[in-house]
């Protein structure tokens, strides 16, 4: 915003040096009338005239200005962060806390940098004051300008106490943080029936109370302590002002300086009060404002250094031999123990793979490494025999679908829930009303008062909340938009359904992925703990402890016998 700067630059300027002007303006005006010159008079109420004509149009004008620079800064700011941060292709920032704790700290004080033009401005602002003020006491008598030079004191009193009341903010941050989710988890619809049903009201209530007595103890010590300093420095600073204005009225009864004088001295103390205040408060605001910036310049060099820029092939436009595993381990960032160990593994073009395994096998853990949201620690994956770490992000998602367990409920229209699942063909109708067939969810659409124009979710005054079954197919059916994938990963997106409608959209789905396949050699990879769905894969990859354990189709693994033949029979027989 560089105009409304500039202006206020000038504006903010003028404002500064104004109180000391009029302070002036009175002196003149009171010697003028001690000595009957009326040049003196009119000097000095021009002044002060002048100084309200200033003060009125930098008020009027200059605060409309500068918060207009300042929100503009800020909302640049805060996008450019947006932008920086979902730029990063992986996830490990979201994984590793050190990270996740700074980013944190970046978007929490991203207003900073917002301010850090305003900031500046009052630190202009500042300078220009002292310039006026020590002009005006030198002009008494330069011995005046040895009160300022105490006041030197009082800057780093008022500096020492700012920076402990900001350390007691800042360690009080995670508390706070803490705070605000206990908050939402107290007051959402989403967590309301659990926090009823166990009780948890009051507990959360204790916490959160404990919690900010914590934090306020801390804040309210540090207070006390800057208080006990600054007012300390303070004191000391008014008495030595006192003897001073002593010292001007007794040389001015003995005719060496005038009343005007006085009365300027009168008038400065509580300026130079707060200028002397207003200089620690700058050269604080000054330090954190470079302290963001260099927080987030950090964010930058993180970004650029994670940002896998040597990765820029184009992913194939049809699989031919499919994607391999070789070796793959894989542990989460920030942590040491191996959650997949030397997985080799084919998954041929065209086929359709599931994925099975007790809890915490390392399923979801190599359905996301196949979608590169991270690089596996050892071994590789092999696209068409090219390693996937040296083709382009971007354009390997933009040939992937995928359906989670924990989809995302994104309240918006029925239409864009299901179009998002492919940006490009968002608003073509006949593209979204085919996804929503595939992922068979006609009836909740024909169940909307607005079909695909109804709104979603309780939050908005005419929104419709759906059942988690009907959730997740409108999911499932965002990730049918993309209709011919390279790679579509279902990881138990059909939990919420009944096992005879995952039977039935799965039968549908496999006929129709087929006819694709022979196509464009896609592979669909399904996880799923039903194994009246998991049978009709091409291929069954049972998972333990990180590793793979068996490979082959329904058959072939009945007749091996192993962990895959006794889960099987174990869930036939419950169902028998
Ligand atoms: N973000 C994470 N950070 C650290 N460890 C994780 C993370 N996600 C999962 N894990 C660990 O990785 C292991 C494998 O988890 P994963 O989600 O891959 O299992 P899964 O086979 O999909 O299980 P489920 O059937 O319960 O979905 C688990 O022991 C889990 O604790």
């Amino acid at each position: 915003a560089p105009l409304p700067m500039a202006i206020s630059t000038v504006l903010v300027a003028a404002r500064a040096i104004t109180t000391p002007a009029q302070t002036y303006g009175v002196s003149q005006l009171v010697e003028g009338i001690a000595d009957d010159n009326s040049n003196t008079i009119a000097l000095g109420i021009g002044i002060i005239v002048g100084g309200l004509a200033v003060s009125f149009v930098a008020d009027v004008i200059g605060w409309p200005l500068q918060d207009t620079a300042q929100e503009r800064m800020a909302g640049r700011v805060h996008a450019d962060l947006l932008d920086v941060t979902t730029g990063i292709p992986g996830l490990t920032h979201h994984e590793r806390p050190d990270i996740a704790d700074r980013l944190e700290l970046v978007r929490e004080r991203a207003w900073r940098m917002g301010v850090g033009a305003e900031v500046l401005l009052w630190a202009f602002a500042t300078v220009a004051n002292t310039v006026t003020v020590l002009g005006l006491l030198g002009s008494v008598n330069p011995l005046l300008l040895l009160l300022p030079l105490l006041g030197a004191t009082r800057i780093w009193s008022a500096y020492v106490s700012s920076v402990r009341s900001h350390k007691a903010y800042e360690d009080s941050l995670p508390q706070e943080r803490l705070v605000d989710k206990l908050i939402d988890v107290s007051k959402d619809a989403r967590t309301g029936l659990e926090v009823r049903v166990f009780g948890l009201g009051k507990v959360l209530l204790d916490r959160i109370f404990a919690l900010q007595t914590e934090r306020f103890r801390r804040r309210v010590e540090a207070a006390r302590w800057g208080g006990k300093v600054d007012g300390s420095v303070r004191l000391a600073f008014g008495l030595a002002y006192a003897v001073a204005i002593v010292w001007v009225i007794a040389r001015a009864r003995n005719g060496q300086q005038t009343a005007g004088d006085v009365v300027l001295v009168l008038l400065l103390a509580p300026q130079v009060d707060q200028m002397t205040g207003g200089i620690a408060r700058n050269v604080y605001w000054v330090g954190e404002v470079v302290r963001s910036f260099s927080r987030y310049d950090w964010l930058r060099e993180y970004a650029k250094d994670n940002s896998w820029q040597t990765s820029v092939d184009a992913a194939p436009a049809r699989l031919r031999s499919g994607i391999e595993l070789r070796n793959v381990g894989f542990a989460y960032p920030g942590t040491e123990s191996a959650v997949l160990s030397d997985v080799s593994l084919t998954l041929p073009a065209g086929s359709a793979v599931a994925l099975v395994g007790e809890n915490g096998a390392g399923k979801t853990t190599l359905v996301k490494l196949l979608a590169r949201m991270y690089d596996p620690t050892s071994g590789r994956v092999l696209v068409d025999g090219v390693d996937l770490a040296t083709i382009s992000p971007d354009s390997w998602r933009s040939q992937l679908s995928a359906g989670f367990q924990d989809f995302v409920k994104f309240e918006w229209t029925a239409r864009e829930v299901v179009g998002v699942g492919d940006v490009r063909r968002e608003s073509d109708e006949a593209a979204v009303r085919a996804a929503v067939s595939r992922g068979d969810a006609e009836a909740v659409v024909a169940g909307l008062p607005r079909g695909l124009d109804t709104q979603l979710g309780k939050k908005f005054t005419d929104g419709v909340e759906l059942s988690g079954g009907q959730w997740q197919r409108l999911a499932l059916a965002r990730a049918f938009m993309r209709e011919r994938p390279l790679l579509l990963l279902l990881d138990e997106p059909t939990a919420a359904l009944d096992p005879e409608a995952e039977h039935r959209l799965y039968e549908q789905y496999a006929a129709a992925a087929r006819v694709a396949a022979a196509e464009t050699g896609g592979i669909t990879v399904l996880v799923s703990h039903r194994f009246s769905t998991v049978r009709m894969a091409d291929l069954i990859v049972v998972m333990h402890n990180g590793r793979v354990e068996e490979v082959g189709s329904h058959e072939e693994l009945l007749v091996a016998g192993g962990r895959y033949a006794e889960l099987f029979e174990l869930q036939a027989r419950a169902y028998r």
